[in-house]
């Protein structure tokens, strides 16, 4: 399938500092990809370039194969973003704000309607936005994102300032969205909740893609682990370490699960030693932990 999102080879500084370096990933239609990394490490600056607000030194970025630039912004008629904090005019209220930007004459009355009940925003919709909160602010913002229903939408950090009704309800409308074709690039610091979302991430430190890989493959490479508690967990530790076993720095008996049929092997082998298994649980580790892993052990993928 045709990419909806191609960032070839980008490259960006802001005078001597290079803050972008080499910078590819892709997006398939359809897709939530997270986009994760650190403070600081170029996330806000990739969505910006990809909205045509800045130029670059070198690199390609493509919406729907066509390149964009500085001074070449056609193919973001299909794309929505909320970036930093939404751009919002204290005198006017929320659905003046939905009247400015929607873009189709005929549906406007009923596109405005629909995303004000989607986000659950009719209370305040008719005040002006000087009295909003963070969170109504944001609600507006992805209100404005979401309006002229584009094919690719692009949200800075969406969950900021967002209750836990008001994230649940925005993860839900995002689901929904998908299903029926929309695509998303978000980035996130709030991972338990990206995980929630996200088909695939791309992992950007220090202005270099480390990783981009589906939740499923990073999950399966990086995170399940088989916890034991036994008859005797003292003598079972150095049965493992006896048989060259690598046990988890934890307080319970941890292994990384490495093959399906490891359980019965491990069982096996503290039967022989007369250590029965009380308990097994199997673990997955949440992304938080896959990204520390990655960004502790990090290899730039070529
Ligand atoms: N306009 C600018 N002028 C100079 N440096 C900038 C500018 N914008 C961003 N930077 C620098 O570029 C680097 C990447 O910033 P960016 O905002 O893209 O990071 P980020 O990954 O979005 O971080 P955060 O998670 O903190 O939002 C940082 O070192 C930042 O200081």
């Amino acid at each position: 399938m045709n990419d909806i999102l191609t960032v070839e080879k980008l490259n960006k500084s802001f005078g001597s500092k290079k803050v972008l370096k080499d910078v590819s990933f892709n997006v398939q239609p359809g897709k939530i990809v997270g986009l994760v990394g650190p403070n600081g490490a170029g996330k806000t600056t990739i969505m910006k370039a990809i909205l045509g607000l800045f130029d670059f030194q070198s690199g390609n970025i493509l919406v729907n194969g066509e390149r964009i630039s500085i001074v070449h912004h056609q193919p973001l008629s299909d794309v929505g973003a909320l970036i930093e904090y939404p751009g919002i005019y204290p005198f006017l209220t929320g659905r003046q704000h939905l009247e400015l930007f929607a873009d189709n004459e005929t549906t406007r009355k009923e596109d405005i309607q629909n995303i004000i009940t989607k986000l659950n925003i009719e209370s305040y919709i008719d005040r002006k936005a000087k009295g909003y909160s963070l969170g109504m602010k944001q609600k507006l913002g992805i209100a404005l994102a979401l309006l002229n229903k584009p094919k690719l939408v692009i949200l800075d950090e969406p969950m900021n300032g967002l209750d836990p009704k008001a994230t649940k309800e925005l993860r839900d409308l995002i689901l929904q969205l998908t299903k029926a074709g929309t695509t998303f690039l978000i980035s996130s610091h709030i991972l338990s909740e990206l995980e929630k979302l996200v088909d695939e991430i791309v992992v950007i430190d220090d202005g270099k893609i480390i990783k981009q890989t589906s939740m499923e493959a990073l999950s399966d490479s990086n995170g399940n682990y088989l916890v034991l508690t036994t008859s005797d967990d003292e003598k079972a530790r150095k049965v493992f370490i006896d048989e060259g076993i690598k046990l988890e720095q934890t307080t319970e008996i941890r292994i990384k699960k490495t093959s399906d049929d490891q359980l019965a092997s491990l069982i096996q082998l503290l039967s022989n030693h007369g250590v029965n298994i009380i308990d097994v649980q199997h673990e997955h580790s949440d992304l938080e932990t896959s990204l520390l892993d990655l960004l502790d052990n990090k290899q730039v993928e070529e």
